[in-house]
């Protein structure tokens, strides 16, 4: 049986989604999957995620682990990867995404029109702060990271930590794979929080010269896997984070969805303290590539992808028309 080593975070999130991919690949290539565990500088640091500085701090160890030979394959939380493309490494599978949606998890089963005025709510991001906040401008957001366990924790009455706070908000996608569904007490709809580009979506990456044939098992396997829906989604999602030049940490969210060849493409860029936000949308139709006679799926869909790219290039220049940038730290070095 072909052998692939596939590298991973030790974070109990990233274990899941890297056995998820595991399981995949053994069963799309009958590979013998080896877990190799990649320590990165994200796991280390522990100031807030805002204060950070630059992005893909959990990414830069996986990706050096690929491109030093010592693992085949890695998994990435799409929305952790930075939008510059990796020189010799391809993303070559996007899989089916989770649920997209922020969730609210509250004490009490309260969702957010049931917390109290002044109510502490923890989240380490501007993005869901702005939006928390223009939703309910008397909250508290209070700044917290760590892994989803101690934040689940913080939520008075969970038992497992100070319990310090009201409620606090994750990606309801993280939450699934763990298994705390039930920690959710309310789905934050689009209306009311945007998620991060490519928040609920996985990216397989690996080194661009193992797919120089595209027949062989391995290359074959993350075709099956990839997910063109799903794949033209977050390329909408993620070219419009990159026309803005924002990183991770910015108060920024956007939604792309497929539906009858068509990406519908929402966004919001924020200021921080939520008084003030800017939405925009638009569709855009794309072609699936279907070539030939009878047709047949090409395998790498690259006007698609183009066609999505603009859509998302187009949404961040009508929100950098609206004053984008005086709202939130764009640019390099924001
Ligand atoms: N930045 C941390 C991170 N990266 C991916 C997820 C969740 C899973 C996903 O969005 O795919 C999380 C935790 C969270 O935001 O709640």
């Amino acid at each position: 049986m072909p052998a692939v080593r596939i590298g991973t975070r030790a974070s109990a999130l990233a274990l899941t989604q890297t056995g998820h991919v595991a399981d995949d690949l053994a069963r799309l290539g009958g590979f013998d999957v080896e877990i190799v565990h990649v320590r990165t500088e994200g796991d280390r640091l522990t100031g807030s995620l805002a204060t950070l500085g630059g992005t893909g701090v959990f990414v830069t160890a996986l990706r050096d682990a690929l491109l030093e030979g010592r693992c085949d394959v890695a998994v990435h939380s799409l929305k952790d990867l930075p939008t510059a493309p990796a020189p010799g490494l391809t993303v070559a599978a996007v899989p089916l995404r989770e649920d997209p949606s922020d969730a609210l998890c509250a004490r009490d089963g309260l969702t957010l029109r049931e917390l109290p005025a002044g109510a502490r709510v923890g989240t380490g991001s501007p993005r869901r702060a702005a939006q928390l906040l223009a939703a309910r401008p008397d909250l508290e957001v209070v700044d917290i990271r760590g892994n989803v366990d101690t934040r689940l924790g913080r939520v008075r009455g969970s038992g497992h930590g100070p319990g310090d706070l009201d409620a606090v908000v994750l990606a309801r996608a993280g939450l699934a794979r763990l298994g705390r569904l039930d920690a959710v007490t309310e789905v934050l709809g689009p209306d009311v929080m945007l998620p991060a580009p490519g928040q609920g979506a996985l990216a397989v990456e690996v080194r661009t010269a193992d797919l120089a044939d595209p027949a062989s098992p391995l290359a074959a396997a993350l075709a099956a896997l990839d997910h063109k829906p799903t794949r033209l989604a977050v390329v909408a999602e993620r070219a419009l984070l990159a026309r803005l030049e924002a990183g991770c940490a910015a108060p920024v969210g956007a939604l792309g969805r497929i539906d009858d060849a068509t990406v519908h493409l929402e966004a919001v860029v924020a200021r921080t303290d939520g008084t003030r936000l800017l939405r925009e949308g638009v569709s855009v139709g794309v072609s699936f590539g279907w070539e030939g006679d009878p047709p047949a799926p090409l395998p790498h869909p690259v006007a698609d992808e183009q066609t999505a790219r603009s859509a998302g290039e187009d949404l961040a220049d009508l929100l950098l028309e609206q004053g984008a940038a005086e709202l939130a730290p764009l640019g390099p070095g924001a």
